[in-house]
């Protein structure tokens, strides 16, 4: 989860240079969710603060479980604001901020979205700054995809892309989570492209 985190913030910071901003403190808000993939989310907003961002997160529903809770803590202690709660016009979102990251869900989602994350991600349907999300964009199937669903400039695929990937149409794809044994890669013909040098993230 470290990793993942630190090549979403690594790829964030790539895709959107603090340089393409006006301000030069640009504001970021986080929607994390309630498993893995909101953590990816905790741990890539901590970096972002530590590249210059300046992230605010949204974790509506925080799991009682130390690691989740030790990774608010860190955010906390780096002066990361916790919203209490989301702001629920696409205006406010496009005003306040320059860039979301979308946290939500990864690949366990299934089914029909349930509140409260049915009316957030129809906000961020609405809104205009662009959106990034981490390893699926939340609301689609983990293989279909989803055409009414949110519609991402930049995705961050995680390990591997997912079959949905190949619905994917925004600007940025990137390729993170250098963490694969070789083993783990042959045993399920992973066939992943080459990381150059020590790079944690790759341009796809
Ligand atoms: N395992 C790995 O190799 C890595 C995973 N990483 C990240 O982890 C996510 C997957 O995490 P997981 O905890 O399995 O699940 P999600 O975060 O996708 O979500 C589960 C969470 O969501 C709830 N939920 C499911 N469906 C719905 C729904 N329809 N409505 C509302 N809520 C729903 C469910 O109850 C759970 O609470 C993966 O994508 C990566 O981001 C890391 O990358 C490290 C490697
Ligand atoms: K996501």
């Amino acid at each position: 989860m470290e990793l993942a985190g630190l090549s979403c913030a690594t790829a964030i910071a790539k895709a959107y240079p603090i340089s393409s901003f006006t301000s030069n403190l640009p504001s970021v808000l986080v929607v994390c969710g309630p498993g893995n993939n909101g953590g990816d989310g905790l741990v890539c907003a901590r970096h972002l603060k530590l590249f210059g961002y300046e992230p605010a997160i949204f974790y509506p529903k925080q799991p009682n479980k130390t690691l989740f809770e030790n990774l608010c803590t860190q955010c906390r202690k780096m002066d990361i604001p916790f919203l209490p709660e989301f702001p629920q016009e696409a205006e406010v979102i496009d005003g306040a901020y320059s860039l979301v990251i979308d946290a939500i869900f990864g690949f366990s989602f299934k089914g029909a979205v349930r509140e409260p994350f049915g009316s957030i991600l129809n906000t961020l349907k609405q809104i205009t700054i662009p959106i990034a999300s981490v390893d699926i964009p939340s609301g689609w199937d983990v293989e279909k995809g989803n055409k009414e669903g949110i519609q991402p400039d930049m995705l961050i695929s995680l390990t591997a892309p997912k079959q949905s990937a190949h619905h994917f149409t925004g600007r940025y794809h990137y390729l993170g989570g250098r963490f694969v044994p070789m083993a783990l890669q042959e045993k399920y013909k992973l066939n992943l492209p080459l990381y150059p040098d020590t790079d944690c993230v790759l341009k796809l």
